[in-house]
């Protein structure tokens, strides 16, 4: 593949081990932005998954390795951490000339060029909002990726959202508890607040719209403002009125100290998940 444009020929040039969640919304964002289903490969032992993919999006899924794979000039790793190193084994052979993006949680570098045998490495924390166009990927490079490998890589996320590289391997665990888990959180409080809106007296249609509608325009709010979000805060919340009750209600409880806690645990098990299944 040429390093300045994205692959234009019709043979497979992005390979994917693991055809899950991840791997689906990212080739989603590919396939968006010019990409054919012929130029991407997929390597998934699990039938019905291999199906999804043909139905989903038109691609082809082998169920093991083989030397197809030798024509991908980017190899994206979308497996759990938990099975990554087996399942390095059958591809390396034919993908030593690559570029390797890793989408596991956790797992080192380090560990992943001794397995491959390759320093090209990138390691991206991408998150599920990738599925329509809106992701947050954070991104590292190994020192054995070049400048044109990270272009590539910037070229090939960029119809999954938006990216940022961070300088420290180990800030991906921050990453990873912050915008990777990041939409389950969202969708935890989403799901809180509309069982609020039934408990009140709301049907749950109305209910779900109301949370829904709120969280995206507050989003939009916050993401087109110059304002900080607790300025923005501030705004919604009149003395002694209801926004100040529920506040109050919300530090009693200490809900800011139990999620940034929460949130720890995510970065902990990002660096656990690493030192366990990293080796
Ligand atoms: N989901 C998310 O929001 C995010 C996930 N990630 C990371 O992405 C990675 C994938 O997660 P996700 O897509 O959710 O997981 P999924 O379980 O949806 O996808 C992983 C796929 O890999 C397949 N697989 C298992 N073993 C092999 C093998 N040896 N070779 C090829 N494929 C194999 C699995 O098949 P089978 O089911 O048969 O085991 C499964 O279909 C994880 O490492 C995760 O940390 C990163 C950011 C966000
Ligand atoms: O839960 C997980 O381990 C993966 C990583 C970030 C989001 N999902």
């Amino acid at each position: 593949m040429s390093s300045s444009t994205l692959p234009s020929s019709d043979s497979p040039t992005i390979a994917f081990i693991g055809g899950g969640n991840m791997a689906s919304a990212i080739a989603g964002g590919l396939l968006s932005h010019g990409l054919t289903p012929r130029q991407l490969l997929v390597v998934e032992p699990f039938a019905a998954t291999r199906e999804a993919l043909k139905a989903g999006h038109g691609i082809d899924a082998l169920p093991a390795a083989d030397e197809r794979l030798a024509a991908a000039s980017l190899v994206i790793w979308a497996v759990k951490p938990q099975v990554f190193a087996e399942a390095t084994q059958p591809v390396a052979p034919f993908t030593r000339q690559a570029l390797h993006l890793s989408v596991a949680a956790g797992i080192p570098t380090d560990a992943i060029a001794r397995w491959l045998g390759t320093e090209r490495i990138v390691r991206a924390m991408p998150n599920t909002p990738a599925l329509v166009g809106l992701g947050m990927t954070g991104l590292f490079a190994r020192a054995g990726a070049q400048a044109d490998d990270r272009r590539q890589v910037e070229r090939v996320l960029a119809g999954t959202g938006q990216t940022l590289w961070v300088t420290e391997e180990t800030q991906l665990d921050a990453v990873t508890a912050l915008s990777g888990s990041g939409p389950a959180y969202v969708f935890y409080f989403l799901e809180a607040m509309a069982q609020a809106g039934q408990d009140m007296g709301l049907p749950a249609e109305q209910a779900l719209q109301l949370a829904l509608g709120t969280f995206v325009g507050a989003a939009t709010l916050a993401q087109r403002s110059p304002e900080a979000p607790a300025t923005l805060r501030e705004r919604v919340t009149s003395k002694g009125g209801t926004t100040f009750a529920a506040l109050e209600s919300l530090r009693g409880s200490q809900v800011a100290e139990h999620f940034i806690t929460a949130m720890k645990a995510a970065q902990a098990r990002s660096a656990e998940l690493g030192a366990e299944f990293g080796r």
